[in-house]
């Protein structure tokens, strides 16, 4: 095996070519922004070491305004924006001439396979298009009975532990499984039965994708960047490398996803032979496509067996994706801290019922026409978005309008910024979600009444004019299945049981890694969790 010359090529081969190159590349030198810490690492290091996720870029922003020059490894200029025109631009008003961050891509690749979150350009239209059907607001809905069900099967489980009285939960033992299960029966009619504790091989590999993942050390790191600037034939090269272990998780999960998902499609295919038309779920519109020789309807095999694995990744366990139980965890956070929203929340559902006369499972539309629960989602959304930032890069030269201008390094106004083709950009989220020219002076405290109040502002992404779900042409296809799977269960739950912070108090933290998690000020050491104090509605 040829491993130490293509260690040793990668090693010292690729960072000394990028060095040069950088030196020569037209760069963001006319931007203002934090000095390096360090030539190799730049700050990515020290994002990525942040104790609490904005730590450093609420600082920065702050200081040079919603566009300015950061570093990344090997003293590569990066283009920060929060800026809401800027991010408009990039995302929703330019289609495919920012790309997805190619370390992500490839990243996404190794552990799903060509899927929709690894796919670029023509191909990513081809399978989004696809999929769409699939994701539509009339297809979300037919899914509100999983969800309830779900809600209803977990409430019963929390019911039979508060029988002695009000307990303390972690939360974060329940949503996930309780997330899990709605999803694979959702998506692929399959049972995971992890609320019910049920042993499943794929349930397990998902869970354990990233035990093995050392992403915050700086050799890592600059590994990472020497790929994701490395010539094409290098990282082809890099694959006859020996696997990390990390890897080598990540094949398992692939091939039993490949598997399963291969015997779903067959089933599939089984049972709508004779009948007249394959349904617009996602088996369905996968199994049309792996049928089709139209070059613009069909999936190849690969290409299927990948969507399922992306979907239950985008959907639950998280990478560079975020999931629903993630959100529903933060909201049901601030309503412990809230008693007040929980208050509204529930006469919003009281008066619901008693204008349609239901006493039993709600419908999506009742959902909808719920203006504060929305507020209370969209709100959490905006505070907690589990992925803080999404890095892209240029295709074509191009200049990013500003919303808000910004000053150079030589001292004048620019209300534009001109990037060369791969220059790579950091869209960051959460202080876009928090800008107070956006939100007011406000912007870090939780008040979803703001989401009430009408005001004129630059659109972004699809929900409340949040960020949390991206914008345009790669935005989450699933935002409205996390929507409505949030509102059934939330429901659920304060009709069943009042929520309250344990006695002793909780300080929260927005731990900070590849997706932001919650965690006890100065108890790390437990790892993240989300103890809320639960009360049975029915015992008073
Ligand atoms: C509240 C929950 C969720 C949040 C906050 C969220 C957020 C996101 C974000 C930020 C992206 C990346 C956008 C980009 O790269 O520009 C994404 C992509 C994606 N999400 Fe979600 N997501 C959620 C739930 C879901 C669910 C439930 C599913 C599937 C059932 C899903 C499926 C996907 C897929 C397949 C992609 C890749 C889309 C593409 O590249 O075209 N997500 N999501």
């Amino acid at each position: 095996m040829i491993t130490f010359p293509l260690y040793a090529l990668i090693a010292a081969g690729v960072p000394l070519l990028l060095l040069l190159v950088r030196s020569r590349r037209r760069s963001l030198k006319f931007l203002q922004g934090p000095p390096s810490p360090s030539t190799l690492l730049g700050h990515e290091y020290a994002l990525l070491s942040e104790a609490e996720d904005g730590d450093l870029e609420f600082g920065w922003f702050e200081r040079y305004g919603t566009a300015f020059k950061a570093k990344a490894c090997f003293n590569e200029d990066v283009l920060m924006v929060a800026d809401p025109l800027a991010l408009q631009h990039i995302f929703q008003k330019t289609g495919y001439r920012y790309r997805k961050a190619r370390e992500v891509e490839l990243q996404g690749l190794q552990i799903n396979g060509p899927g929709l979150f690894a796919a670029q350009g023509e191909t990513h239209q081809r399978q989004r298009k696809l999929l769409n059907p699939a994701f539509s607001a009339l297809q979300i809905q037919n899914l509100c009975p999983i969800f309830q069900n779900s809600a209803n099967t977990l409430a019963r489980k929390w019911k039979d532990g508060l029988k002695l009285g009000p307990k303390v939960f972690d939360v974060l033992e329940w949503l996930p499984n309780m997330a899990l299960d709605a999803l694979g029966e959702s998506i692929f009619e399959y049972d995971f039965g992890a609320l019910e504790d049920r042993h499943n091989e794929l349930a397990t590999l998902v869970g354990e994708l990233f035990v093995d993942s050392h992403f915050l050390t700086p050799g890592v790191l600059l590994y990472i960047a020497a790929i994701r600037a490395a010539p094409e034939f290098l990282v082809k090269l890099s694959q006859y490398l020996p696997p990390t272990k990390e890897q080598v998780r990540w094949k398992n999960w692939r091939t039993k996803a490949y598997a399963t998902a291969e015997a779903m499609y067959e089933k599939r295919m089984r049972e709508a032979r004779g009948s007249a038309e394959m349904e617009n779920d996602v088996l369905g519109v996968v199994c049309r496509a792996l049928e089709s020789s139209n070059p613009e309807k069909m999936m190849h095999p690969e290409e299927a067996f990948a969507q399922l694995a992306t979907m239950i990744m985008a959907g639950h366990e998280t990478t560079a994706l975020t999931s629903v139980e993630d959100l529903m965890t933060w909201i049901i956070h601030e309503l412990s801290r809230h008693p007040e929203d929980q208050h509204r929340i529930l006469e919003e559902v009281k008066r619901r019922r008693e204008e349609t006369r239901n006493e039993g499972e709600l419908t999506p539309q009742d959902y909808n026409s719920m203006c504060y629960l929305g507020a209370v989602i969209k709100e959490a959304l905006r505070l907690y978005p589990i992925l803080s930032t999404i890095p892209v890069e240029a295709e074509v030269d191009d200049v990013i309008p500003l919303e808000y201008p910004v000053v150079s390094s030589s001292g004048h106004v620019i209300h534009e910024v001109p990037v060369a083709k791969n220059q790579r950009v950091i869209a960051s989220v959460d202080v876009y979600n928090r800008l107070k020219e956006v939100w007011g002076e406000d912007a870090h405290e939780w008040r979803p009444a703001r989401f009430l109040e009408t005001k004129t502002q630059t659109t972004l992404g699809a929900y409340g004019n949040v960020f949390t779900f991206g914008g345009g042409a790669r935005m989450c296809i699933g935002w409205r299945f996390g929507i409505l799977e949030v509102q059934a269960v939330i429901v659920t739950l304060l009709e069943a049981f009042e929520l309250s912070l344990p006695k002793e108090g909780l300080d929260i933290m927005r731990a900070k890694g590849i997706i932001m998690r919650p965690v006890i000020r100065d108890r790390l050491h437990e790892g993240q969790q989300m103890p809320i104090l639960i009360k049975n509605r029915d015992a008073d």
